[in-house]
């Protein structure tokens, strides 16, 4: 199963990309609303096989997530994140989100896609999480388009 959104940003497409491949850990300061914080548990920021540590309010609830950063991609400047423990995985076998940055036009295209698969039919698709993860992204634009 699933789920892509895509959202153009006026701010800098690579620096956006930057964020979410070497400073998860600066998106608190960005969306404090939605992220709390993402700590490095293994490895070295923006680094495949890394392990990020997410706490965030999702649907009014504060919410834990462990990642894995399972694909860089510098040239589509795209991270692929696999979440391994926490809420998510009380509803989902398994759950992949990339996110992607399209700099080629005058405008910068974000695109999300998640990936899962349901522990079971009654699960429903985490269209809240998507529009969480857009806020997460026009978050971070303003603040990008204040420096
Ligand atoms: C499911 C945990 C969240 C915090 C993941 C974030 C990107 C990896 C969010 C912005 C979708």
């Amino acid at each position: 199963m699933g789920l892509t959104r895509q959202v153009e940003i006026k701010s800098d497409g690579d620096a956006f990309h930057e964020i979410f491949r070497y400073k998860p850990h600066h998106i608190s300061t960005m969306s404090p609303g939605n992220i709390h914080g993402a700590d490095l548990h293994e490895g070295e920021w923006g680094t495949v096989g890394s392990v990020i540590y997410w706490t965030y309010t999702h649907d009014g609830k504060k919410k834990t997530a462990k990642e894995i950063i399972e694909a860089i991609d510098e040239e589509k400047k795209s991270v692929t994140f696999k979440v391994v423990e926490g809420d998510l995985m009380q509803l989902y076998k398994t759950f992949i989100i990339t996110v992607h940055v399209d700099t080629k036009g005058e405008n910068n295209l974000v695109t999300w896609n998640f990936e899962y698969e349901k522990l079971n039919e009654a699960v429903e698709e985490p269209t809240t999480l998507m529009d969480f993860a857009i806020a997460v992204t026009k978050d971070i634009e303003t603040h990008h388009l204040q420096q």
